[in-house]
């Protein structure tokens, strides 16, 4: 039987780049998904395992953090067209190059602070029993922040399977999961409620320089505490989503934090609750 090659394409697919432009104290960052697919002169690697025309896809990938080091990211369409010329005006045997890119887009919330659009929910949770106890949580999960400098994280224990260096720049990124206990029922407005919470939580998010994401967190729910007096508790779920400096020191370019790796998993998955003193007992309303 005689069988033969047919289409074919290959790439590094889902190359998650955070771009910060630091234009003094003022930062802009793009986030983009960036996938790349190339074909051309590839019967050999099929049929015969000769790699001699393949541009590997860990190339390509690395290419896409290179550029955005030397030219910036810009418009995304720019960013695509010249990684796509670039792949096939600089290697003969590829002849098509596809690079698809995905923006998220962030709004500004301080200097060097972000909140990305869209996705974010609204959540209650109400329990009443029939002696008429009634609690109310009022939150929201998958808002999403980012400092792009401003965070730190040091002096943690070490021991022999330690790796992780210390550092005292780094972007500091979550998705926020917050619920907060009404103190009594018949708060005059929970959506004015609501908004004054999310706002607290913004901006002490963006106003804490931060040693630990622990110690955020720990701002954020008394931020809510000492402006909302109808709250008595904060409980907050915050994954760690970690950005890696990516090393560009094989193609002979620094990396002053301007370009990360955003990494999806695992991440660091930090949770913790603050409340007033004299909270009223919580009762059914957590379980
Ligand atoms: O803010 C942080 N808290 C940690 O507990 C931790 N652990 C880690 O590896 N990185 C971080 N960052």
């Amino acid at each position: 039987m005689i069988v033969k090659l047919g289409a074919n394409r290959y790439g590094k697919a889902e190359t998650r780049l955070v771009h910060v432009r630091r234009d003094g104290p003022v930062h802009h960052v793009k986030d983009v998904n960036v996938s790349t697919s190339l074909s051309g002169d590839m019967e050999a690697a099929h049929l015969t395992g000769d790699n001699s025309a393949v541009l590997p896809t860990d190339t390509q990938k690395n290419t896409v953090y290179a550029f955005a080091r030397r030219y910036g990211v810009g418009q995304i369409e720019e960013f695509a067209l010249r990684l796509a010329r670039h792949f096939v005006t600089t290697q003969p045997s590829i002849r098509h190059a596809r690079v698809t890119i995905e923006e998220y887009g962030w709004n500004r919330a301080g200097p060097h602070s972000f909140v990305r659009h869209g996705g974010e929910v609204r959540t209650c949770v109400v329990h009443h029993d029939e002696d008429g106890r009634t609690t109310v949580l009022s939150g929201l999960r998958d808002l999403v922040v980012l400092n792009s400098t401003g965070s730190e994280f040091h002096g943690y224990i070490t021991d022999e399977y330690t790796t992780l260096q210390p550092t005292t720049d780094r972007v500091l990124a979550t998705a926020v999961t917050a619920r907060w206990r009404h103190a009594a029922t018949g708060s005059s407005s929970y959506a004015k409620s609501f908004e004054e919470a999310r706002r607290c939580l913004i901006d002490a998010f963006a106003g804490t320089h931060s040693l630990s994401l622990q110690q955020t967190l720990y701002a954020m729910g008394e931020r809510v505490l000492t402006t909302c007096p109808e709250i008595c508790e904060v409980r907050l779920s915050m994954p760690n989503k970690h950005h890696f400096a990516v090393d560009l020191s094989p193609f002979g370019l620094d990396n002053d934090n301007e370009v990360f790796h955003a990494a999806d998993r695992p991440y660091g998955l930090i949770e913790g609750g603050v409340l007033r003193e004299d909270a009223p007992d919580a009762g059914f309303a957590w379980e």
